[in-house]
C-alpha cells in the first residue's frame, strides 16, 4: 500500500466512523419521536383526573385523534383534554353510536386505516378516549384491528380513571370488600334479565356496576324498588361535569336519564361496631 492508498483508507475509516456515530445519534433522537399510536385515557370528566402520563403523551403527539358520533360532532374526550390539546392538529374519527354490526365494523376499519396512514407518514398519534381505554371503548377495536393488520405498528396504552371508580369516589361508596365480587356490565336489555341479576346479587352478595343506563332507568327504577334495593343503589350522572348528579337511587326521579349515567348496587353493607 503506497502513501496515497493509506491516506485514502484512513479517510474512509474516519468517514465510516463519523457516519456510524451520526446515525447512532440520529437513531437515538428518532427513537424519542418514533411514529406510533398511543391510546390515552383522559378520565371520566374532571380534567384534574387526567394522569401525568397522559399529559406527557399528548405533549409529544403531532396529531390528536378522538371519537365523534358524526362529522362535526362534539367529543367528550376532546372536551375533557381541552386545555392540553389546544393548538394541536386534530383527527376526529367517526364511530356511529349504534349496535349495527356492519356499520360498526366498517367505521372501525376506516378509523384504523386513517390512523395507520398517519403513523406511516411519520406522525406520532395519540388517540384520546373518555375514561379508561380498555373499558367499552371504540379505541379497543382500533387496537384489535391494528394488531392483526399492522403487527409492526408501535402501539401503547395509557390507562385512565374509569367512570365507576370516579363514581364510587364521588358517592363515597366502597366498590368491593373482602371476598365480594364486583360485576361490571351494561344494564341488561331485558327487564327479566335485570331481575335475575339482582336476585343473584342478593344471594351472593355481588356488587353490581351497571353502565349505559340512559333511558333504561324508566323500567330499572321500579324493579329496584320491587327488590327493596333503591336505598342500596347509588345513581351517578355525568360525574366530573358541571351538571353531575350523585344520589341514592331512592331520591332520583323516574324519568329517563342521559347515556352518561350509571348505577352501583351494593345489597349488603358491613356493620362496624
Ligand atoms: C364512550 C364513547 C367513545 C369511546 O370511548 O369509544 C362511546 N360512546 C360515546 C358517546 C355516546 N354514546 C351514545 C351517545 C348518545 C347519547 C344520547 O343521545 O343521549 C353518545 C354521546 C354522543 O354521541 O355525543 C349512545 C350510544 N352509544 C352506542 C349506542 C348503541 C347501543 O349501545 O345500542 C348508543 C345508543 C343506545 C343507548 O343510549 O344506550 C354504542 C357505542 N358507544 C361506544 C362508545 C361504543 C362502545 C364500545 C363497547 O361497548 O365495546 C359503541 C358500541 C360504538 C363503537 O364502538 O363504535 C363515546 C364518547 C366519545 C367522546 O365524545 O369522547
Ligand atoms: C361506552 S362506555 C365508556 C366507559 C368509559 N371508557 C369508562 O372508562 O368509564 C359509556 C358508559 O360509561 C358510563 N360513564 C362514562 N362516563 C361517565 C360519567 N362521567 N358519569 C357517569 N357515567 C359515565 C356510562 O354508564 C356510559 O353509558
Amino acid at each position: 500500500m503506497n502513501y496515497n492508498q493509506k491516506l485514502f483508507s484512513l479517510a474512509n475509516l474516519i468517514n465510516n466512523l463519523r457516519n456510524y456515530f451520526f446515525l447512532k445519534l440520529r437513531f437515538k433522537s428518532f427513537g424519542d419521536i418514533k411514529p406510533s399510536l398511543t391510546l390515552v385515557g383522559v378520565g371520566p370528566g374532571d380534567p384534574s383526573l387526567i394522569t401525568i402520563a397522559a399529559i406527557k403523551a399528548i405533549r409529544k403527539a403531532t396529531v390528536i385523534a378522538y371519537p365523534v358520533s358524526q362529522l362535526g360532532g362534539k367529543s367528550m374526550a376532546a372536551e375533557i383534554a381541552g386545555d392540553w390539546i389546544k393548538g394541536k392538529r386534530t383527527m376526529p374519527l367517526v364511530f356511529p353510536m349504534t349496535l349495527d354490526g356492519d356499520s360498526l365494523d366498517q367505521h372501525w376499519k376506516i378509523a384504523s386505516e386513517k390512523l395507520s396512514n398517519a403513523i406511516q407518514t411519520g406522525e406520532n398519534v395519540v388517540f384520546i378516549s373518555q375514561g379508561d381505554p380498555s373499558l367499552y371503548s371504540t379505541c379497543c377495536y382500533v387496537l384489535i384491528y391494528l394488531k392483526s393488520h399492522y403487527p409492526e405498528c408501535t402501539l401503547k396504552i395509557i390507562p385512565g380513571v374509569n367512570s365507576f371508580s370516579a363514581a364510587a369516589a364521588a358517592g363515597q361508596w366502597p366498590l368491593s370488600l373482602q371476598k365480594e365480587a364486583l360485576f361490571v356490565s351494561p344494564v341488561p336489555e331485558e327487564p327479566k334479565d335485570f331481575e335475575n341479576l339482582l336476585d343473584e346479587s342478593l344471594r351472593k352478595g355481588l356488587v353490581l356496576v351497571l353502565l349505559k343506563l340512559g333511558f333504561r332507568w324508566e323500567w330499572v327504577r321500579p324493579i329496584l324498588e320491587k327488590k327493596g334495593l333503591l336505598d342500596k343503589t347509588l345513581f351517578v350522572k355525568k360525574v366530573g361535569f358541571f351538571d353531575q348528579e350523585i344520589s341514592k337511587a331512592e331520591n332520583v326521579s323516574k324519568d329517563s336519564k342521559p347515556y352518561f349515567s350509571l348505577l352501583i348496587v351494593r345489597p349488603h353493607w358491613p356493620s362496624i361496631k
